[in-house]
C-alpha cells in the first residue's frame, strides 16, 4: 500500500482520494508539505495585510489552517458561521474587504483556477448577476435533467460563490437537479460521468490509517460531515461507494437552505464494498470490487471512523448518518447517540419534516394527532421513526403513555401488516408496533380493516398505492391524508395525479420528490415535498450556532414545530402542507432558532450566554454567496 500522504490531491472540495480508491494513482510522489517558497509567501502576506510579520513559530499553524486571519470573534458581526473560518472569506460581510488566499496569496492564474475564490468574468465589476443570468440560460438549454446535474457539479468546481449564489436564487428549479430525483440518477451512473472526485473516501483498505486520511481533507474546521456508505441510497438499493453523490449534495443543501459555509462541510462516503452485482461487475464502477463487509470487520470500520471525527475535529463536529441500510442505521444511531453529535436524516430528519406536515394538515382536516388513525407502507427508517415522533407528540400533548400512543399508529411490512403473532421473527425496530391483531397479507386489506385517516409510504417501493387503495382511503375519510415519502420519483408509492384523480380531488398530499402541480376538475392543487431538506439544514445550523453536544427528540419536535407555523392560508389554498421552498433560507433561520432555543433549554448547548435573539442570530450567521471585493 502507498503512503497515505502520497494519495493527496487537493481541488477546492477537493476530491481526495485515500489510497485504495480508484484515484489514487492520479498524483503520486509528493508528501503534502507546503513547498518551501509558499511559506515565504505566507509570510509576506502576513506582513502585508497586518503591518507586522508573522513569526516563523506561526507558520506551521498558517500550514495547518489553525492560524486564524481576521479575528472574526472581535472585529466583524457575523458570529459562529464563520467564528472558525480561517481565512476569514466566508465570514466577512459583503461590505468587508478580504484577502484571497489559501496558503499564499492567490493572484493571476491560480486565482483564476481556484474554485474559491474564482469570480469568472466579474472580477473588475460586481457581475455575479449577470453570470447567474447566462448559466441559467446555458442550463436550461440541456433537456437532460442528468446534464443539468453535470453543468451545476462543473460549476461547484469551477466557481463555489456562483454556484451557491444560483442554487439559492433558482432553489425550487435547481432543487430537483442536485437534489432528488437528478441526484438518484447521478449516483446509479456515477462511474461514467465522473469527471473530478468530490469529497472523501475512506475505504476498507484505509483501516488503521482513517485519522491520517481524514487530516488529508484541506479544511480543518468542519462543522458538518454527512456520510454514507452506500447500501441505501434513497429507494434505489446498494450503489457502493457511487453513494457519494447523496453526501456532496446534501451538503450543497446544508449550505444554500442552511447557511453553513461550504468550507466547514465534509462529505465521506465509506467504501466497505457493494452487494450489487452490475456495479460489481460494471468497468466503470469507481470503488472497491468486492461484496460488502459485515459484523465485526464493519463495525471495527466505522467505529474507528467515529473516533477519528471526534479527534480530529472535537466534540461539536455534527455526523449526520445517510442512507445507511436499516439494520445499520439503527445501531450505529444507538450506538453514537450518546458519545457522538450524530443525527439520522432518514430516521429523525424524515420523521421531523412528515410530523410538520401532519401537524399542518390538521388545521385543514381537523382533530389532534391522538384523534386520527395512521398506516405506514414500510418499516424501515423513516417508517419506523416517523411513527415513533408522531407518537412521542401524541404523548406530549395528551399525557398518554407513548406505549398507549403507538396503538393508534399501524405498519405494514413486505410481509403484511405487523401484529403481535409476528413479534419473535421481527427486526427489533419493528417490535414496539407489533399491536393484536389478525394477521393481513395486503395494504388494501389492511387498509379496509383499520380504516386510516392517514396513509404513509415509506416502502421505497414504486407505485404500491394503487387505485383501489386510494379510492379506499377516499370511501371512509373526506379529507385522506396520503403520503408518498419515497425518493426519487421513481419509487413514489404513487403520484400526485393518481392521489388527486383517485381521491376525485379530495386527498391532501405530498410526496419525498416534486410533483408538478395538477390540474383536476378546473382545480390546480400543488402536491408539497414532504422531504427532510426542510429540516436538516436550519437543524443542523441550530445545533452549530449554540454548540450543541448532543441531539435530542425535543429538539426534533421543535424543529417540527417550527416548520408547520411557516404553512400559511395561502399555502393550504392550495393543497399545501409544506411552504414553498422559495422562502427556505428564512425557515431555516427559524427553525435554527427554535431548536438551539430547545438546546439552550435542555442544558445541551455550550454557546453561552445564548444570544438574545435566536432568529437574527442564526441569519448573522449564515453563509452568503456574494463575492467579495479583493484588494
Ligand atoms: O434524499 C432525499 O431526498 C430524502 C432522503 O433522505 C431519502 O430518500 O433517503
Ligand atoms: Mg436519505
Amino acid at each position: 500500500m502507498m503512503s497515505l500522504n502520497s494519495s493527496i490531491f487537493l481541488q477546492n472540495k477537493a476530491g481526495i482520494s485515500s489510497s485504495s480508491s480508484p484515484f489514487s494513482g492520479r498524483q503520486r510522489g509528493s508528501a503534502p508539505s507546503v513547498p518551501s517558497s509558499l511559506r515565504v509567501v505566507a509570510v509576506n502576506s502576513n506582513r502585508d495585510r497586518n503591518g507586522s510579520v508573522l513569526m516563523e513559530s506561526t507558520l506551521k499553524d498558517v500550514k495547518d489552517g489553525a492560524a486564524s486571519v481576521i479575528d472574526v470573534d472581535s472585529k466583524s458581526t457575523v458570529a459562529p458561521g464563520g467564528a472558525h473560518d480561517v481565512y476569514g472569506e466566508d465570514a466577512a460581510t459583503e461590505e468587508q474587504v478580504v484577502t484571497p488566499w489559501f496558503v499564499s496569496v492567490a493572484s493571476g492564474y491560480s486565482l483564476l483556477r481556484d474554485p474559491h475564490h474564482n469570480k469568472g468574468l466579474a472580477f473588475s465589476e460586481k457581475r455575479e448577476d449577470v453570470q447567474v443570468k447566462k448559466l441559467m440560460h446555458i442550463i436550461r438549454q440541456y433537456q437532460v435533467p442528468l446534464q443539468k446535474y453535470m453543468a451545476m457539479m462543473d460549476l461547484q468546481e469551477r466557481n463555489e460563490k456562483l454556484f451557491y449564489k444560483l442554487l439559492i436564487d433558482n432553489v425550487e428549479e435547481m432543487l430537483p437537479i442536485v437534489y432528488t430525483p437528478t441526484v438518484g440518477e447521478a449516483c446509479q451512473k456515477y462511474g461514467s460521468i465522473f469527471s473530478r472526485p468530490q469529497g472523501l473516501y475512506i475505504s476498507l483498505k484505509e483501516k488503521g490509517s482513517i485519522h491520517e486520511v481524514l487530516r488529508n481533507w484541506p479544511e480543518k474546521n468542519i462543522q458538518v460531515i454527512v456520510v454514507t456508505d452506500g447500501e441505501r441510497i434513497l429507494g434505489l438499493g446498494d450503489l457502493g461507494c457511487q453513494g457519494m453523490g447523496i453526501p456532496v449534495g446534501k451538503l450543497a443543501l446544508y449550505t444554500a437552505l442552511g447557511g453553513v459555509r461550504p468550507s466547514a462541510c465534509l462529505p465521506v462516503t465509506i467504501d466497505v464494498g457493494t452487494n450489487n452485482e452490475n456495479l460489481l461487475n460494471d468497468e466503470f464502477y469507481i470503488g472497491l470490487r468486492q461484496r460488502r463487509a459485515t459484523g465485526q470487520e464493519y463495525a471495527e470500520l466505522m467505529h474507528e471512523f467515529m473516533s477519528a471525527v471526534k479527534q480530529t475535529y472535537g466534540e461539536k463536529v455534527l455526523v449526520q448518518f445517510e442512507d445507511f441500510a436499516n439494520h445499520n442505521a439503527f445501531d450505529l444511531l444507538a450506538k453514537y447517540s450518546a458519545t457522538h453529535l450524530v443525527f439520522n436524516d432518514d430516521i429523525q430528519g424524515t420523521a421531523s419534516v412528515v410530523l410538520a406536515g401532519l401537524v399542518a394538515a390538521l388545521k385543514v382536516v381537523g382533530g389532534t394527532l391522538a384523534d386520527h388513525r395512521f398506516l405506514f407502507l414500510g418499516a424501515g427508517e423513516a417508517g419506523t421513526g416517523i411513527a415513533e415522533l408522531i407518537a412521542l407528540e401524541m404523548s406530549k400533548q395528551t399525557n398518554m403513555p407513548v406505549e398507549e400512543a403507538r396503538k393508534k399508529i399501524w405498519l405494514v411490512d413486505s410481509k403484511g401488516l405487523i401484529v403481535s403473532s409476528r413479534r419473535e421473527s421481527l427486526q427489533h425496530f419493528k417490535k414496539p408496533w407489533a399491536h393484536e391483531h389478525e394477521p393481513i397479507k395486503t395494504l388494501l386489506d389492511a387498509v379496509n380493516d383499520i380504516k386510516p385517516t392517514v396513509l404513509i409510504g415509506t416502502s421505497g417501493v414504486g407505485r404500491t398505492f394503487t387505485k383501489e387503495v386510494v379510492e379506499a382511503m377516499a370511501s371512509f375519510n373526506e379529507k385522506p391524508i396520503i403520503l408518498s415519502l419515497s425518493n426519487p420519483t421513481s419509487q413514489s408509492e404513487c403520484t400526485a395525479e393518481e392521489a388527486y384523480t383517485w381521491s376525485q380531488g379530495r386527498a391532501i398530499f405530498a410526496s419525498g420528490s416534486p410533483f408538478a402541480p395538477v390540474e383536476y376538475e378546473g382545480k390546480t392543487f400543488v402536491p408539497g415535498q414532504a422531504n427532510n431538506a426542510y429540516i436538516f439544514p436550519g437543524f443542523g445550523l441550530g445545533v452549530i450556532m449554540s454548540g450543541a453536544i448532543r441531539v435530542h427528540d425535543d429538539m426534533l419536535l421543535a424543529a417540527a414545530e417550527a416548520l408547520a407555523a411557516q404553512v400559511t392560508q395561502e399555502n393550504f389554498e392550495k393543497g399545501l402542507i409544506y411552504p414553498p421552498f422559495k422562502n427556505i433560507r428564512q425557515i431555516s433561520a427559524d427553525i435554527a432558532a427554535k431548536v438551539a432555543a430547545k438546546a439552550y433549554e435542555l442544558g445541551l448547548a455550550t454557546r453561552l450566554p445564548p444570544p438574545k435573539d435566536l432568529v437574527k442570530y442564526a441569519e448573522s450567521c449564515m453563509y452568503s454567496p456574494a463575492y467579495r471585493s479583493y484588494r
